[in-house]
C-alpha cells in the first residue's frame, strides 16, 4: 500500500479553521478553490506564512467588519510582510450563537470562550445577559464550541449558527450578535504578482507612510485622491509600531490600476510619500460599478498626456 501524495501547494488555500468556521464560508466563494485542498490554520500569522512561505497557493483572510472596524493582525501583516497581494475580496453576513455541552443552562454559564473578534461583536448582548462572565480567547468561532470538548475551563462558546452541524452542542441563546445585519470582509491573500484585469467595478488597496512632521500632509495625501475624482472606501491609520506617534495609513479606494485616474492619485503619491505599498486591485465584492465624474475619464489623462508630448517635440500647438 502507498501513501496518498501530499497535497500540491498550487492547489492548496489556507484559512482559519475548522470546518464551519465564516472564513471558510468565504472560501467557498472562491470557484478556482473548488475542488482544491484546503489547509485549516490557527491564526492570522500562519495563513500569511504558508502564502510566503509557498506551502499555499492563498489564503483567505478576515480584514474588516462592519461593527468592530479593521482586523489589526491583518492590515499590519500586510503592511510589514513583503510580496502580497490581495486578489480578491468576498462578504460573509455573520451572527452569532451561545452554545454549550448539553444539558448546561444559562445560569450555569461563568466563563464564555470566543474570537476575540466575535466577542467584540456579541460585547452588548454577553454584558446584558451575563453581566459577570470572564471570556477565555480561542482562535476561531468554531475553535471556540469545540475547547467545550477538550480541557476548556469555558461553560458556553460563541459560535456561528451552522456549529450544530459539526458539533454536538446545545444552543442556548440566538442573535447574540450587536448587530443582526454585521458583515465580515474577507480578502484572498496571494504572492502571484498578475493583477487581475479590470472590471469597472473594481477597488484598489494600499498602505501609505507620511512625511514626519510635515504639517498638512495628511491632506496632501487625500488631496491625491480628491483632485483625480477618486472615492476612498476605507482609510484608518495603523501605528508603525518603532515609536510613539507614527502611524501608516490603510487605504481602499474606488477603482482599478489601469483607470488613468487612479494610475495618476499613485505617481502623486509615490513622489510625496516616503513609502506607498500597492497591494492590489480586485473586483469588489459587490460588484457595483464606481461612478466618477466624466472629467475625470482615461481620454482626458490621455489627451492631456499627448498635449504634452506634442509639445516637447515642437508640434505647433492646437493640431
Ligand atoms: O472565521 C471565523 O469564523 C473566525 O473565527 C474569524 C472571524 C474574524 O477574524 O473576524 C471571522 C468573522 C467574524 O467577524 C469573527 C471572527
Amino acid at each position: 500500500m502507498t501513501d496518498a501524495a501530499p497535497p500540491r501547494p498550487d492547489e492548496t488555500y489556507s484559512y482559519l479553521g475548522p470546518a464551519g468556521t465564516f472564513t471558510e464560508a468565504a472560501l467557498k466563494q472562491v470557484p478556482e478553490a473548488a475542488g482544491k485542498h484546503w489547509r485549516s490554520v490557527n491564526n492570522v500569522g500562519e495563513a500569511f506564512a504558508d502564502v510566503t512561505s509557498g506551502r499555499s497557493i492563498a489564503a483567505m483572510i478576515a480584514i474588516e467588519n462592519s461593527v468592530d472596524g479593521g482586523v489589526s493582525a491583518t492590515q499590519d501583516a500586510l503592511a510589514t510582510v513583503p510580496g502580497l497581494r490581495i486578489a480578491g475580496e468576498y462578504l460573509v453576513p455573520v451572527n452569532f450563537v451561545l452554545v454549550a455541552r448539553p444539558g448546561t443552562a444559562l445560569d450555569e454559564v461563568h466563563v464564555v470562550n470566543a474570537h476575540p473578534v466575535a466577542y467584540a461583536q456579541s460585547r452588548r448582548w454577553l454584558e446584558a445577559n451575563l453581566p459577570d462572565h470572564g471570556h477565555i480567547p480561542a482562535t476561531s468561532n468554531v475553535q471556540a464550541a469545540a475547547s467545550l470538548f477538550e480541557s476548556s475551563n469555558a461553560d458556553a462558546a460563541v459560535a456561528p449558527p451552522g456549529i450544530v452541524d459539526h458539533l454536538d452542542v446545545e444552543v442556548l441563546a440566538e442573535q447574540i450578535g450587536d448587530n443582526p445585519n454585521a458583515v465580515t470582509r474577507f480578502v484572498l491573500v496571494t504572492r502571484k504578482r498578475a493583477i487581475p484585469p479590470r472590471t469597472g467595478a473594481d477597488k484598489t488597496s494600499l498602505i501609505v507612510e507620511l512625511p514626519d512632521d510635515e504639517p498638512g500632509s495628511l491632506l496632501a495625501m487625500l488631496e491625491q485622491f480628491s483632485t483625480r475624482g477618486v472615492n476612498l472606501s476605507l482609510l484608518e491609520s495603523r501605528p508603525i509600531g518603532d515609536e510613539l506617534g507614527r502611524y501608516r495609513f490603510v487605504v481602499d479606494l474606488d477603482g482599478h490600476v489601469e483607470d488613468e485616474r487612479v494610475a495618476d492619485a499613485l505617481l502623486g503619491l509615490r513622489r510625496s510619500s516616503p513609502n506607498v505599498i500597492f497591494l492590489g486591485s480586485y473586483p469588489r465584492a459587490d460588484r457595483r460599478e464606481v461612478e466618477y465624474h466624466s472629467k475625470y475619464d482615461d481620454e482626458i489623462f490621455i489627451e492631456a498626456r499627448d498635449w504634452l508630448r506634442g509639445i516637447l517635440s515642437g508640434e505647433p500647438e492646437g493640431d
